[in-house]
């Protein structure tokens, strides 16, 4: 059978001089640590990842900070770890783009920014900061709120309003009154800032689609419209039960006004670096704006429908396996759940909508808002079911998975649900184990980060509470040859920038040629 492109080079089946081709499988939130009572992933019962962990084919590869191109020590995340393992390179993130430009001061003398402020400051008008209100280092820091701060002081802005939006998932749960203390302190040393208005993050950054989470909390931070509060922190007194889930509260004024509501000729300033979950309250917000004439900014580029103007453009990262793939005209199949999906498809191909004409995606989506705690299984089965079939076809060079399970049960922080996460992925990597072996395929296993193999973390009295972050902690990587087609010992001391290399060495080809990383074959 021939792919549909018409290939010139002897492509047309599976994975040309590689063979039948392969399945890479990225295990969501797969990260190493030694044994304990915190550790989900030793916990539970996998002796399939047992195995496959302790053979010649498996290695820890580095997931965090410097070694994908994220700041020192900072944890992985899925847009990196996806976008590194696509690229085959690491790739300077976002935020350490953000980082350099407030080192260097680039930031502050950023033309946009200051011809906003001074337009505010000259016009007496609002500027509207709106951002996670953490230092997680995964969608946002605070301390680049409070270098906006300082620079809108700079430059003469009077009227600063934060809309905080509190976390609780890239940090522990029950600290958002200990972050707005924060966000509340390094206004009053910048001298300008309050807080206006707080929400939690499961209505500002969903991303499942559902748009009354979007409007309700646009509508706090637009309108002034939601549950009035005298004082921020009393927004985290209401019945939303949890950091993540903090209803729209907006803070009121003696006559019950909203302090800090957007009026014709204010600006907003989207502080995310990380454009995922952001966007669809960017996009919301931008259309629900007029007739109000407000300015719209970004720290980062998004991927929003409307045309938002980044203060700092990302990195290109093209070049990598998509490209690849396409070159040589191997077919790939990529199929996630909805939650990982754009990670599979856009973030591992270098942040390119493009879908190539040997390329499929398979979005496995779920009914509703999926309560992950009592349904640690999500969609797997479906997941599993949806590999089978596309390694099963002869055209099909690479089939590429992502199983969320353990990161998406893990970030619920409950270390009981991620461990039955983990025995079902466990049985999930099974069955594509027995489906590569019937369709003489190989199998590549990698973790993007870590999350699940720590459920617990020291709070600042020392005692361990239940934690659903990412870590810094290297990532298992395991390749599980073909039948009759043996890889040996696979090299230590590997990154995410080294699969894309060995994934187009299973396949028979070399590297691209802006790859840094190589083959841990
Ligand atoms: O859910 C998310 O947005 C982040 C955590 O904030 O996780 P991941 O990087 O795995 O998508
Ligand atoms: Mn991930
Ligand atoms: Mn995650």
């Amino acid at each position: 059978m021939s792919t549909a492109t018409g290939d010139t080079e002897g492509a047309g089946g599976g994975g040309g001089a590689g063979g039948a081709g392969g399945i890479v499988l990225v295990l969501d939130g797969w990260g190493h640590a030694p044994p304990g009572p915190g550790n989900a992933l030793s916990l539970a019962s996998t002796p399939t990842l047992d195995a496959l962990t302790s053979t010649a084919g498996a290695t820890l590869v580095q997931a965090s900070g410097e070694a994908v191109g994220l700041p020192a020590g900072t944890v992985g995340n899925s847009e990196i770890g996806h976008m590194v393992i696509g690229a085959g390179r690491p790739l300077p993130y976002d935020s350490l783009l953000v980082q350099q430009e407030i080192e260097t001061g680039a930031l502050a003398a950023n033309a946009v920014l200051r011809r906003t402020c001074a337009r505010l400051s000259a016009g007496g008008r609002a500027l509207h900061l709106i951002g996670l209100c953490s230092d997680g280092q995964i969608h946002a820091h605070v301390d680049h709120l409070r270098e906006l701060l300082r620079i809108a002081a700079a430059e003469g802005v009077r009227a600063v309003w934060i809309h905080a939006i509190t976390d609780g998932r890239d940090v522990a749960d029950g600290t958002a009154a200990a972050y707005l203390e924060r966000v509340e302190k390094l206004a009053a040393e910048a001298g300008v800032g309050r807080v206006a208005s707080v929400v939690g993050r499961g209505y500002a950054l969903d991303k499942s689609g559902d748009l009354e989470l979007t409007r309700v909390a646009a509508l706090a931070m637009a309108d002034g419209a939601g549950t009035g509060v005298a004082h921020p922190r009393d927004a985290l007194e209401g019945p939303g039960g949890s950091d993540v889930w903090v209803r729209p509260s907006v803070v009121t004024g003696a006559a019950g006004e909203p302090v800090g509501a957007m009026g014709d000729g204010d600006a907003v300033l989207f502080t995310n670096f990380r454009s995922d979950r952001i966007q669809q309250l960017a996009d919301h917000l931008v259309s629900h704006l007029p007739p109000r004439d407000v300015t719209v900014l970004s720290l980062a580029r998004y991927d929003t429908r409307a045309a938002i103007t980044p203060l700092v453009d990302r990195a290109d990262a093209s070049g990598g396996l998509a490209d690849e793939l396409e070159r040589h005209g191997l077919r790939s199949v990529r199929i996630a759940e909805s939650e990982k999906f754009e990670h599979v498809t856009y973030y591992l191909n270098g942040r390119d909508a493009r879908v190539r004409e040997v390329e499929e995606h398979v979005r496995i989506t779920a009914d509703g808002s999926p309560d992950h705690r009592a349904a640690p299984r999500m969609n797997l089965p479906r997941v599993v079911a949806a590999v089978a079939k596309a390694a099963g076809r002869a055209d099909v060079a690479l089939v590429v998975a992502n199983l969320a399970n353990i990161d998406v049960v893990g970030h619920t922080g409950d270390a009981e649900a991620t461990v039955a996460a983990a025995r079902y992925t466990d049985e999930a990597v099974e069955a594509v184990c027995a489906t590569a072996r019937r369709s003489g395929r190989w199998v590549l296993l990698v973790g993007d980060h870590g999350n699940a193999e720590q459920m617990s973390k020291p709070g600042a009295d020392g005692v361990a509470r239940p934690y659903g972050g990412h870590t810094v902690n290297p990532v298992p990587f395991v390749v599980v040859p073909a039948p009759g087609r043996p890889v040996g010992q696979v090299r230590a001391g590997g990154t995410l920038a080294d699969v894309a290399p060995t994934v187009l060495a299973l396949l028979g080809r070399p590297p691209g040629a802006v790859m840094t990383g190589r083959a841990l074959l």
